[in-house]
């Protein structure tokens, strides 16, 4: 979100204005009118206006009344404090829009174009894109493209002031229509298109797009091409002398630069488009004032009727963003004129705007000033949504690369995973294997239990407890097995817990498969079959196994 951005700027008195006050005042961004005693027309009887001072606050106020004074504010000031930011915007890929708005004779096309020995904004905004173009063409692999067009809307009608061949201009002038997503455009009053075949080349890669415009677009490659443009489109423009400017703008013009940026990032195309409209209204006049008649009249009414709507736009617009908390929606009047349709984007929509309200200090024209104020007063309020204009197509591929990105990461990562599990189950598979080799011990399902097979002589320990699932199995390696505890002299074979337990417990003796149990005696008892025995016995194994009790650590104890 982005407000639309407001300086005021106040011209110099003219040689109507020589025995006129100065009612403007300005201090930092603050423009006051001081009171003025002027008389106001209307149906009764002249009346004397002047109620005191109107101070009104905006991003900027610039005087340029006074070309000694130290306040006074140059073209090249202004294009520092808007038109850099102009050239920011574009170069990041947004839409911006500067329009100069005020009373006939106010200075608006001097702030836009100025004049040849102190050039305007629209000049100095040129030259600074080819200067950063040239700059920037040294260091990244960063291709650019830049077209202008220049239009201006006589009597309601489009006319393309860079090809105003009878032949090629339609009746009635271009017309304007809308695109979904790129908004309001020019094409022939006809309503055919004519596709116009565009490419940009990146890295030896062409970029090929149809436009779809029949105001003619002008490939420039450096500010010489735009001066002759520019030129060609002035010397086209209506104007005219009127009472109150000896060259009156008769049109509004708007001169749109198209930019494109193309370039390879991390090898993907990324091409950034903006549209810079650079609008230098026509002047709102008193018919009274401009003594007009005929032709200028009649233009003087169209003049009006528009820049009417582009007030009640602007109005509408701050009406909504005030709104904005309770999310009403305000119809915003953009077809009722030529004007406010084709600035749609750059009011309320995708672009970065600033507008120039240009006043006189005059207070003769202390009514058109006071209106111009609050006209800019209230456009501050006015809301804009710009985003970075991606092309579509290059944006798609943009997407789906990275899609394909992020999903070669998710099954890189599923495949590690994968063989990570894959490998703890190979390895345990291998240890349990390793494991029943070793102990050469089988498991066998039979019937609903399981049987243990064990070529070595063993004992199973079976826990006391009949809930729990604990068995233990000791092989009796060949020779002797000792049994006892850790207070024993020598380190035991199987070692006993719990308390009664002695150091030297008993012996098992095994001998190519004959088991022999020898008991230490004394306070160690050893029961087979419940029956103590003090002696060395032999012990069975398989089905006849003797059921062992070492009292009272290895509760109890069978040979198998
Ligand atoms: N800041 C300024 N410094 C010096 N002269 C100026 C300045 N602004 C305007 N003028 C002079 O005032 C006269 C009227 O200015 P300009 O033609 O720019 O007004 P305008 O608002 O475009 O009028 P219109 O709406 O009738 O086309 C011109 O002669 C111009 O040179």
């Amino acid at each position: 979100m982005a407000s639309v951005r407001v300086a005021v700027r106040v011209r110099p008195l003219n040689k109507r204005e020589k025995k006129s006050k100065v009612i403007v005042r300005m201090k930092d961004n603050t423009t006051s009118l001081v009171q003025a005693k002027v008389p106001v027309r209307g149906d009764g009887p002249v009346r004397v206006q002047g109620d005191g001072a109107k101070t009104f606050a905006y991003d900027f106020s610039y005087d340029s009344t006074d070309r000694k004074s130290p306040d006074f504010v140059s073209q090249k000031k202004i294009f520092q404090d808007l038109g850099v930011d102009v050239l920011h915007a574009a170069f990041q890929g947004f839409n911006a829009c500067v329009f100069a708005y005020g009373q006939t004779s106010s200075g608006k096309s001097y702030t836009m174009m100025g004049e040849a020995a102190d050039k305007g904004l629209i000049p100095r905004i040129c030259e600074g894109l080819f200067c950063e173009i040239s700059a920037r063409n040294e260091g990244d692999a960063m291709s650019f493209r830049t077209e202008v067009s220049y239009l201006e809307i006589y009597n309601e009608h489009v006319l393309d002031l860079l090809n105003k061949r009878p032949s090629s201009a339609p009746k009635g002038g271009l017309r304007v229509r809308e695109h979904p997503v790129d908004g309001p455009y020019v094409e022939s009053k006809k309503g055919c298109i004519t596709p116009v075949l565009w490419f940009t080349v990146v890295e030896s890669v062409v970029i090929v797009r149809w436009l779809c415009s029949d105001l003619s677009r002008h490939v420039v490659q450096g500010y010489g091409d735009v001066g002759e443009l520019m030129a060609t489109g002035n010397a086209n423009r209506t104007t005219a002398s009127t009472g109150m400017n000896d060259a009156s703008s008769r049109s509004h013009a708007i001169f749109t630069i198209h930019f494109t940026q193309a370039r390879f990032d991390s090898e993907l195309p990324c091409e950034m488009l903006s549209k810079i409209h650079l609008v230098d209204l026509a002047g709102s006049e008193r018919a009274d004032a401009t003594r007009a008649t005929g032709t200028r009249l009649k233009e003087g009414a169209n003049i009006n009727k528009s820049l009417v709507t582009l007030g009640s736009v602007i109005s509408a617009l701050a009406d909504m963003s005030d709104k904005q908390a309770t999310k009403k929606q305000t119809f915003i009047p953009y077809r009722d004129s030529v004007l406010t349709w084709l600035l749609k984007d750059s009011l309320g929509g995708n672009s970065k705007t600033i507008m120039i309200a240009t006043i006189s200090p005059a207070d003769v024209n202390y009514g058109e000033t006071l209106s111009t104020l609050r006209y800019a007063s209230r456009a501050k309020s006015i809301v804009n949504s710009p985003t970075v204009n991606e092309d579509a197509s290059v944006k798609v591929i943009r997407e789906l690369q990275e899609e394909i990105a992020r999903l070669r990461g998710l099954l890189d990562q599923t495949s590690q995973e994968v063989l990570e599990l894959t490998k703890e189950w190979t390895n345990k598979w291998w240890e349990t294997e390793n494991i029943l080799k070793e102990e050469i011990l089988a498991l066998r399902k039979e019937g609903s239990g399981v049987v243990l097979d064990s070529q070595l002589p063993h004992l199973i320990g079976i826990d006391k407890d009949l809930l729990s699932t604990g068995v233990i199995i000791y092989h009796l390696k060949e020779g002797r097995t000792l049994v006892g505890s850790d207070e024993a002299s020598d380190p035991q074979d199987i070692a006993l817990l719990g308390p009664g337990r002695r150091g030297e417990h008993c012996v098992f003796e095994n001998r190519s498969g004959a088991v022999s149990l020898i008991p230490h005696g004394g306070d160690a008892p050893c029961l087979v079959n419940g029956v103590e025995v003090t002696r060395p016995c032999q012990l069975n194994q398989g089905e006849g196994a003797e059921r062992l009790t070492l009292t009272p650590c290895i509760p109890n104890g069978n040979i198998i």
